[in-house]
């Protein structure tokens, strides 16, 4: 790594600055916050981002499994507390909004993207290595963090409809922003220690996720 000045989670960040700055600056984002999402956009993107959470829980769980002491353990459970409850509302009142129909909610046909995601969190939590679930974690958090935290759009007025608002403010809070803050702070407790060939491996997982972020972004309006 050739930054000495910041740590591994900013080092990773950088290595894939092009790929993360798309997603922070994606016409999605944009749209959002102006309220102007297309409803089948908006509708495309919710119904494949529903099925990130059952392979999201599972690689809570390997990192869980695989950190190298108790206090991470207990950071990481009382997140995938929160998760398995507030935010599945979050989805469902947005499937009644935009009325779709539960075969489309539970079991939708998922597109590459969506596949390539969970085959990407399958990967890191099959590895039951610590930096390599937490360089993937570090990536569908911070991501969604740093798109819905900046301090240009904090000025704006939240948009009118709660499936527009909401998902701003779930990602765009102080629980959400510190559990990001803790995510990197690991990222740059555990990368010092890893062998050259270990966090090879974490980065190749972090700029994969990074990716695949866009992607997804991108998708949606193809
Ligand atoms: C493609 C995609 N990437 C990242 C996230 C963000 N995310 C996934 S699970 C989770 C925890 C609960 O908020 C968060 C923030 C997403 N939703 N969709």
């Amino acid at each position: 790594m050739s930054t000495i000045s910041s740590g591994f989670a900013e080092q990773l960040r950088q290595s894939s600055i092009s790929d993360w700055n798309a997603c922070v600056q994606h016409r999605f984002v944009d749209e959002i916050f102006a309220g102007t999402l297309d409803d089948a956009v908006l509708r495309r993107y919710l119904v494949q981002d529903y099925q990130f959470i059952n392979r999201f829980v599972a690689l809570l769980g390997a990192a869980i499994a695989s950190a190298d002491r108790f206090a991470p353990r207990v950071t990481l459970s009382q997140f995938a507390a929160m998760i398995t409850s507030d935010e599945n509302t979050y989805f469902l009142r947005s499937f009644d909004a935009l009325g779709v129909p539960e075969p489309e909610r539970l079991a939708p046909s998922l597109t590459p993207q969506t596949q390539a995601f969970q085959q990407l969190m399958h990967e890191a939590a099959q590895s039951l290595n610590y930096a390599n679930c937490i360089a993937v974690l570090a990536v569908a958090e911070g991501l969604y963090l740093d798109w819905a935290d900046q301090p240009a759009k904090q000025q704006l007025p939240l948009p009118v409809r709660f499936e527009h608002a909401e998902w701003i403010t779930l990602h765009a809070n102080d629980f959400f922003r510190g559990f990001v803050a803790w995510l990197r702070s690991e990222l740059d407790r555990v990368g010092p220690a890893l062998s050259d060939a270990a966090r090879a491996e974490a980065a190749g997982y972090f700029q994969r996720a990074v990716q695949l972020e866009r992607q997804f972004f991108d998708h949606v309006y193809a």
